[in-house]
């Protein structure tokens, strides 16, 4: 069901930007071209699959207004004035296609999977996040592995990562995993080492190929990873298996 609009259609400009579903059952980013006052006939131009394609509305029915998320989209979807499904998918696809991977939302970060390794998990990164405040800089795994060694001086941390099959949880957790190892004040690399090393040695138990992903883990993960004085002692880790039939 479409919403009543707040506004009827003789009141928006050339060059406003709106939410519009021309009956596809979601609503699309569109930018208005003109109104036709006789006809009473807005004009609306979106860009589908790359393509610019023009529609005629003739009901301001479900039209809201659009935020401007710029080139690059808004990096904490907390400041988007414009809170709705459709403006975070599109917030996340103007950087996704930009590249930008991250988002955060407040102290969440949303990671869309790139299917494709970017060059930005090097010791470059690691130095660049290590000891800094989540926020301060772009969205990064890096910040939230940050923000979990530097808690640890006042408390236990908890990083939650979750996802559908495929979106990259397991990927994350050995970025998270390598942010700790590098920075990590061992003197010794052996343990730092074996907790890496031991991802592929469980996936090659209790991962599977599926529809969704060629290394698909057919078991839930709980790492616990212990630290004395800011330097690895060791890793326990738990299985849980639950309806992972696909
Ligand atoms: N940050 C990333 N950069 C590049 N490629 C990635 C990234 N994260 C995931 N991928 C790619 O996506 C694939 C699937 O990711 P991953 O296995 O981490 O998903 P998952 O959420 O753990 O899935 P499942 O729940 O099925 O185990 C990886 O094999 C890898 O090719």
């Amino acid at each position: 069901m479409t919403t009543p609009a707040a506004f009827a259609l003789s009141e928006l400009n050339k060059g406003e930007l709106i939410w519009f579903d021309p009956g596809v059952g979601h609503a699309l980013p569109g930018e208005v071209l003109e109104y036709h006052k006789p006809a009473q006939v807005l004009t609306v131009q979106a860009v589908i699959a790359g393509k610019p394609q023009i529609f005629s509305l003739t009901s301001a029915n479900g039209l809201k207004r659009r935020q401007d998320l710029g080139q690059n989209g808004i990096d904490d979807m907390i400041q988007l004035t414009d809170l709705n499904e459709a403006s975070l998918l599109w917030n996340l696809k103007i950087r996704y296609e930009k590249e930008l991977i991250y988002t955060y939302t407040g102290s969440i970060l949303v990671a869309v999977n790139p299917y494709k390794m970017y060059d930005m998990y090097g010791l470059d990164m690691v130095k660049k996040y290590e000891g800094q405040i989540l926020g301060t800089l772009p969205p990064h795994l890096f910040a939230i592995g940050s923000a979990a060694y530097s808690g640890l001086s006042k408390c236990n941390q908890a990083v939650v990562i979750s996802g559908e099959s495929g979106s990259g949880k397991t990927e994350s957790t050995k970025l998270v995993m390598q942010y700790l190892a590098a920075v990590n004040k061992s003197p010794s690399n052996l343990i730092t080492e074996q907790i890496l090393e031991a991802s592929p040695l469980l996936e090659s138990f209790g991962n599977a190929k599926t529809v969704r992903n060629d290394n698909s883990s057919r078991f839930g993960k709980y790492l616990e990873v212990y630290f004395k004085e800011y330097v690895f002692r060791c890793i326990s880790i738990f299985f849980f298996f639950f309806s992972f039939i696909h």
